[in-house]
């Protein structure tokens, strides 16, 4: 039974979900990071969301943890890359809280235009003062949107319908996107210049982090108004406090903060009550966003223990479903490929690995296909320790270099993938296609050939000699072992040849020993006699 933590507060039907399926689930939202430590050992799965921290400290200890689900959108307090080196899948959930953000962010630029909490909170101080609290309007004024992803793009069309002239910064983004929302896509310092509101909607990177510091501040209108409901350390706090108090710009809303629990001692925004308002991380806190991304983490942090990959995958490469699906015969043909190859050679030191997509194969991403390759190569060699995630980590590690490349297919096949393997020894190569019939072998080390990709077969390298085909036909016909298929070739009489045999039953090692002894025999230089199970 596979163990399940829950170290941050999901909705309990996240929790029933993992129950269901038959998890064992420890619900410990606010443990103490020593107990996190200490227990972090026991579980196969973890659900967060942003309290948790999964920094390399813990992934260290973490030693039979298969997944990490982010029940909510930004996966800054996870590390990645350790994530990766341990074979650790890593998930997101960012839809399900993304109208919630987007609602948040209206409510905290049209509070900050119209000085509602402070209002409000006067209000139940018995104080009635109207003209203090006198608002602006949002109408006419240009809202700036840095990072047009799902929140930025939904947040700009509910500004475009309060007659507010939006404008955005995301170098990211295909500018048809932008264009389609009628959003000018400007440089990050002219929609700075030019915003009466400053929204962010980035994720935290090298590049995001204080994105808006003192030099920002400086080119902002005196007018302006900040709102961050993306990141905390997307905003310098500090550099934000003198603009505030230096009257670089009017006001600020802010949901993210640089150190969260904000408390008074770590937090110089809250002295200025009439002029900032601030939420404690509450963008994705609403019912919906919570029943949301509680549900998704759950069902993916079971799929994934149940051996799938996760719709929203942060460190391997995302496909969509129906991509995914139409590119599956080719991930299974690499795939055999890889098991084919790792039989016959994986027991050489690989040095190289060089993947070829010919024809059809190459509409798709060839990412899933490369790491698909990758593992079952290695699979043999380091068991269940390589995974799709850690796959080219691995490689890498063992100083195995690899390269893809697209070929032109110029025969009648559709398609075509083709592996080249170079090992301490020598190098190999193997290709396949896949037909309606199923995958088949097309040609190995430069012979052409036709054969199922699956069954038992005896490949022989030799030098070209009379009675070697029939010395093995013999001897395998003496033990009633019948040959399904065969197929030869040699460069030249005499020359380096190559015979590939499918046999119907698996041959013993006395078998295998007496065929090398008749070749020796017959003095053929055989460079290799194998018999592979695929
Ligand atoms: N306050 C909350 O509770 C809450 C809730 C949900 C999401 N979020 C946060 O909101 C942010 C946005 O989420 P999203 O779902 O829209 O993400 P998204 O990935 O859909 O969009 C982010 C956009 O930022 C752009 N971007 C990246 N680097 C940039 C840069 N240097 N300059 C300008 N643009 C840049 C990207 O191209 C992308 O279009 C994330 O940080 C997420 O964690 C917060
Ligand atoms: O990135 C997110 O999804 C939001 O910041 C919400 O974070 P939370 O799950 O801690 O509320």
């Amino acid at each position: 039974m596979y163990k399940v933590l829950v170290s941050d507060n999901i909705a309990q039907k996240g929790i029933d979900i993992l129950k269901e399926a038959g998890m064992e689930v420890d619900f410990k939202p606010g443990q103490s990071r020593e107990e996190f430590l200490e227990t972090i050992a026991e579980y196969d799965g973890i659900i967060v969301r942003s309290m948790t921290l999964l920094d390399a400290e813990a992934l260290n200890k973490a030693k039979k943890l298969k997944v990490i689900g982010r029940a909510g959108t930004g996966y800054d307090n996870i590390d990645l890359d350790e994530a990766t080196k341990h074979g650790i899948f890593v998930f997101n959930t960012p839809t399900g809280n993304t109208i919630s953000a987007v609602e948040h962010t209206m409510g905290m630029m049209l509070s900050l235009s119209r000085n509602i909490p402070q209002a409000n909170q006067a209000l139940h101080n018995d104080i009635w003062d109207r003209k203090k609290y006198m608002g602006v309007e949002v109408k006419g004024k240009t809202l700036g949107i840095i990072g047009l992803g799902r929140i930025g793009s939904r947040v700009a069309k509910r500004a475009q319908s309060f007659g507010m002239k939006v404008i955005a910064n995301d170098p990211y983004l295909a500018p048809q996107k932008a264009e389609k929302l009628n959003v000018p896509l400007l440089p990050f310092k002219e929609v700075l210049e030019k915003a009466d509101y400053v929204t962010l909607h980035t994720p935290l990177t090298d590049e995001t982090y204080h994105i808006l510091s003192h030099k920002e501040f400086a080119i902002m209108k005196k007018s302006a108004r900040v709102i961050n409901c993306a990141r905390g350390q997307n905003i310098d706090t500090k550099a934000l406090a003198e603009a505030l108090e230096n009257d670089k710009i009017t006001g600020a809303a802010i949901d993210v903060h640089e150190e969260e629990p904000v408390k008074a001692s770590n937090n110089p925004l809250l002295k200025f009550q009439d002029r900032v308002i601030m939420t404690c991380h509450l963008g994705g806190t609403t019912t919906e966003a919570m029943d949301n991304v509680s549900i998704t983490a759950a069902e993916e942090v079971v799929s994934v223990l149940q051996s799938n990959l996760p719709e929203s995958p942060l460190n391997i490469p995302a496909m969509d479903p129906q991509e995914f699906n139409q590119a599956k015969p080719y991930i299974n043909l690499v795939t055999k490929l890889g098991n084919f190859m790792a039989k016959w050679k994986g027991h050489e030191r690989i040095e190289a690995v060089e993947v070829e997509y010919g024809g059809e194969v190459n509409q798709y991403n060839h990412k899933p296909m490369t790491l698909s390759l990758v593992k079952s190569i290695l699979e043999p060699i380091l068991d269940d320790r390589i995974n799709l995630v850690n796959a080219m980590h691995i490689a890498q590690e063992r100083g195995i270099s690899l390269k893809e490349s697209q070929i032109q297919n110029k025969g009648e096949l559709k398609n075509i993938i083709k592996i080249n393997l170079k090992t301490e020894v020598g190098q190999y190569c193997l290709a396949g296609t896949h037909l309606p019939i199923g995958f088949r072998l097309i040609e190995i080390n430069g012979l052409r050939i036709d054969l199922d990709l699956s069954g038992e077969f005896i490949i022989v390298s030799y030098q070209d000699k009379p009675g070697v085909i029939g010395k093995i036909g013999s001897t395998l016909g003496e033990e009633n072992i019948n040959i399904a298929n065969m197929q030869v070739g040699r460069q030249e009489i005499g020359g380096d040849a190559i015979m590939m045999m499918q046999i119907d039953s698996k041959p013993s090692k006395e078998i295998m020993e007496r065929i090398k002894n008749h070749l020796d025999e017959l003095n053929t230089q055989v460079k290799d006699l194998s018999y592979l199970e695929i």
